[in-house]
């Protein structure tokens, strides 16, 4: 089955709210932050990324639309958020008319609904949108990295995913490119299952190099910025076991996946602290971008690798249908065919003796 009008949907969306994104990280003001329940910082950004992509796909594929979307407009709803909701709403109507391809004007009250519709909970029947309208936030308040990460799942498995990276250099971030004269930035990666994984530059307007590392013990390889989102620890000790000589790049949200996905990297080790519960936004629109890689596509290279595989720490697929949660053991793992039986034995000794040693 083609998802082709489904994925031309989400790249417009992805690069709409990617530009709306950019907009407000240039003018960043503090009265945009806000504390979620779970104190992790939510802006005005994150709300108009996810009312402008919930709005434009529940118009192109109004009938039985579901969304499964990290913000709600709870907090919006309170005493005191008029002015925010309204600042929202104009970054929303902005940017929907930026390019002439939309002519509507979004009241506040459409602007909180198209946020509320995220509310699905998805599971293994039927079609489900999923989306986090910035993953990284705390990438995105840094100026640092972050990404607008969008998948569609079909009857519980990923068919489709973009991820939008407004800070990503269109070239190779470590390794003997990393000081490529070209500084130009913003990539989106698209992938359709079956199809390989593409990329392209965000605003369109250049033609991308992208470079194949060779060696992957060579690589670098990839966790979190936040020590709080995975143990630096442990993946260091990983990283030694397989000999790698690299430096860890410590970079914010799923624009790992995507810069693994064109070979930046050879491993993605995330290995969060017990107790916290991944969500399916967070990893479905990059799991399927670097399980497309062996067939990856850019304007101008076709480079040929080891197929991307994404598990769990204990070597399972990560299963999409249960709902807005992943169920794991201890944390995800992402590398290429030929080296994940050494990654894995890696990570199993590792999370062993961290265990002996607690
Ligand atoms: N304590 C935590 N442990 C792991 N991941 C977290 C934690 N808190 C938030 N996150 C989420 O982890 C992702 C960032 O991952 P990374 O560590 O790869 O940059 C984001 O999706 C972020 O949510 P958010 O979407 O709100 O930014
Ligand atoms: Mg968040
Ligand atoms: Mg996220
Ligand atoms: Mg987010």
């Amino acid at each position: 089955m083609s998802y082709d009008k489904e994925l031309a949907a989400a790249k417009k969306a992805a690069s709409l709210a990617a530009r709306l994104c950019q907009k407000v990280q240039k003018v960043l003001l503090q009265s945009d932050v806000q504390s979620k329940n779970n104190r992790s910082p939510v802006t005005v950004a994150d709300y108009g990324s996810q009312a402008l992509v919930s709005f434009l796909l529940q118009q192109e594929f109004p009938a039985g639309f579901s969304l499964i979307a990290e913000e709600d407009s709870k907090d919006l709803r309170k005493d005191g958020a008029q002015e925010i909701v309204e600042r929202i709403t104009k970054l929303v109507n902005d940017s929907l008319t930026s390019d002439g391809s939309y002519s509507v004007t979004l009241s506040t009250e459409d602007v909180l609904k198209a946020i509320d519709s995220g509310k699905s909970e998805g599971g293994s029947e039927g079609r489900h949108w999923v989306l986090d309208p910035i993953d990284g936030t705390k990438g995105f308040l840094r100026g640092d990295q972050y990404a607008v990460a969008l998948a569609l799942l079909d009857r519980g498995k990923v068919v489709l995913g973009v991820l939008a990276c407004p800070n990503l250099p269109l070239t190779c971030i470590s390794g003997a490119d990393r000081h490529s004269p070209n500084n130009e930035v913003g990539c989106l990666f698209f992938a359709e299952v079956g199809g390989g994984t593409y990329m392209q530059p965000l605003d369109g307007s250049s033609t991308v190099q992208v470079s194949a590392v060779e060696n992957p013990e060579e690589a670098s390889f990839f966790e979190s910025y936040e020590a709080a989102h995975s143990m630096h620890d442990l993946s260091s000790l990983i990283a030694q076991k397989l000999g790698v000589k690299a430096p860890p790049v410590r970079m914010d949200s799923q624009v790992k996946y995507g810069a693994l996905s064109r070979g930046d990297g050879a491993i993605y080790i995330r290995l969060p602290r017990k107790g916290y519960r991944e969500k399916i936004w967070d990893h479905a629109a990059g799991s399927i971008v670097v399980s497309g890689m062996d067939q990856f596509h850019s304007v101008c290279y076709f480079l040929s690798k080891a197929g991307g595989v994404v598990t769990d720490a204990a070597g399972n697929p990560l299963d999409f249908s249960r709902g807005r949660y992943l169920d794991l053991d201890t944390g995800i793992i992402v590398t290429n065919q030929k080296l994940m039986p050494s990654l894995f034995k890696a990570v199993r000794e590792s999370l062993e003796e961290k265990a002996l040693s607690l």
